[in-house]
Order: structure tokens, then sequence, then C-alpha cells
């Protein structure tokens, strides 16, 4: 049965409803960015670019580097944004346009988040890497997919008691990244841990500039929680989503970010555009091993 007009929206070129791609527009290996101006920081770096496409917040820049054909694809902020992106690239590469049925052969993509990030924990300093482990989803948007085969359980039912979460908010879920993708990308630059992926940068993120939070020690939980060793290493708004959309479609992620924010010690970086051209260097000479 072909995929109705309203459920795969394609526009009158044949492109994807939002990311504005048709499906030669995008590379097998994608960095996601969530500024869509971090996107030419990027590909500056490319020895060719072939396609520079915008919609919205979405701009998507694919060339070679290297020899390495890659893709940089803008997120926007939030996780609704991720559910709009994984599953248009995945329409890209795994749904026939023209019968609009899905294809036999899958293809799993490689997708590498290079984004920007908050440490809970002092010993996580401003100016370095955060690499995720795992995402922990604050957001609520994956309960809306079948998660039970992708999720862990154990550790959110111990993360939901110790942290006394409250029940009005949506449950916690852990989704682990990809490890092949680790292995190529985990380095002495990079901290590892949980990365908390939260539903807004202020009340979500414990900030109060003149509303009050509902739970005030939130963070100072977040950075006690200890499991077996694994702690919560940081919080931004997009890994979570990301690696829970990419185990159910079948691609490979991995979140690294640039901790440009200590929620413990409250400093922020004084360069942040010189630490994500540091980041952005570092993905790009460990993408060419993929
Ligand atoms: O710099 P990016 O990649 O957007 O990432 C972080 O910055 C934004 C908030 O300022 C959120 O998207 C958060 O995840
Ligand atoms: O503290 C921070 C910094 C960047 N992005 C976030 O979401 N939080």
């Amino acid at each position: 049965m072909p995929i109705k007009d309203s459920e795969l929206i394609l526009n009158p070129d044949g492109s994807v409803y939002h990311l504005n791609l048709r499906p030669e527009h995008i590379a097998n290996t994608i960095i996601l960015v969530g500024d869509q101006d971090r996107v030419s920081k990027i590909s500056k770096h490319f020895d060719t670019v072939e396609y520079s496409i915008q919609k919205r917040e979405f701009k998507t820049e694919t060339g070679v580097y290297k020899g390495k054909r890659l893709s940089v694809v803008s997120t926007g902020i939030g996780c609704d944004n991720i559910d709009i992106v994984l599953n248009e690239l995945d329409a890209l590469v795994n749904i026939d346009f023209e019968t609009r049925t899905l294809k036999t052969d899958l293809t799993s993509l490689n997708i590498i988040r290079v984004g920007t990030s908050g440490s809970l924990q002092k010993e996580v300093p401003v100016d370095s890497f955060a690499l995720s482990a795992y995402g922990l989803d604050f957001s609520g948007m994956l309960h809306f997919y079948d998660i039970e085969r992708i999720r862990h359980k154990p550790f959110e039912d111990a993360f939901v008691a110790f942290t006394k979460w409250n029940s009005n908010k949506s449950h916690p879920v852990l989704i682990q990244n990809s490890k092949t993708l680790e292995a190529i990308f985990a380095s002495e630059e990079t901290n590892s841990g949980v990365t908390a992926t939260a539903s807004g940068f202020y009340g979500p993120q414990g900030r109060v500039l003149r509303l009050t939070t509902e739970d005030p020690i939130l963070n100072d939980r977040l950075h006690d929680f200890d499991y077996d060793g694994l702690k919560v290493v940081n919080f931004e708004m997009e890994t979570a989503a990301i690696y829970g959309l990419s185990a159910l479609l079948g691609h490979n992620a991995l979140s690294l970010n640039a901790i440009i924010a200590n929620r413990a010690t409250g400093q922020f970086s004084e360069n942040p555009g010189l630490l994500v051209e540091r980041l952005i260097s570092y993905t790009l000479n460990r993408i060419l091993s993929l």
C-alpha cells in the first residue's frame, strides 16, 4: 500500500516537506547541528559543496571532505524538530518517493551531532568536549513511538526514584549510542556519560531568571545520581531524541557536544565560537575513519 499524500508530504519538486531535499541531495554520513549558521562553519572545510538547500531552520549542505561525501543538516532547537529531521532523513533513503512504498534494501545512515551543551559536573569543565554514551530524554517525544525494545528501564526506574521525579512530567527514557561510532570518536579529549535532553533551556534545565522551578534541587540530584558508575554529565536539547529515533529506524548515531557552560560552577566559556571550531575539526578528522 502506498503511503498517503497526507502522511509522506512531498513538495511539487519532489522534495520532502520540511527539509526540502530529494534523495540525491544527501550523503550516508550526516552531521547534525542545531544552529543553521554552524552548517557553513563545517562545510567551509569541504573540498567541494554540491548542494546548499534551506527551508525554515533546516539548512543542508552536501559536499566532499578529503574524498568523503558528507552532509551537514541543521535541526534548529529541540526534540520536536528532531522528530521532523530524523523521519524525513530516513524517508529520503528508505522510502521510494515514486511508488511511496518502503524499499526492500534499507540504508543505515551514520548520524553525528555536533552541538553545544552545559555540564552538570565540575569535573567536566567549560571548553571541554562531551560524548554521549547515552541520551536521557525528558522531552516526552519518544513516548509517541513503540520504544520498549530500545529503552533501559532499570536505569530509568532508579533515576526516577533517586530524583523523586514528579509524575506530572514525562517518564525519562534512556537510549544508548552507536558503539561503532563511539569507538571512532571517543578519546582522552572526550568526557563520556549520560546526556540529559531537556524540553526547554530555562525551567526544564533548572535555570531561574524570574520564574521559580517546580523542583529547585533537581540539578543537584542529577549531579549526584550514579548508576553503577554511570553519571549524568550534561544538559542539551536533542541527543536522546536522535538516539531514540535512530535506534528505532536502524541508523547509527553519536552525539558530541562542546561544553560552553558549567552549571555546577556557574561559568560560561569566554570563547564558545573557538570551542565549537575545535569540536568541528576534531569531528572531521575522525569522520574519515568511517
Ligand atoms: O548548539 P545546539 O546544537 O543548538 O545545541 C544546544 O543549543 C541550543 C540551546 O541554546 C539547543 O539546541 C541545545 O541542544
Ligand atoms: O546549558 C546549556 C548550554 C547549551 N545548550 C543547552 O541546552 N544548555
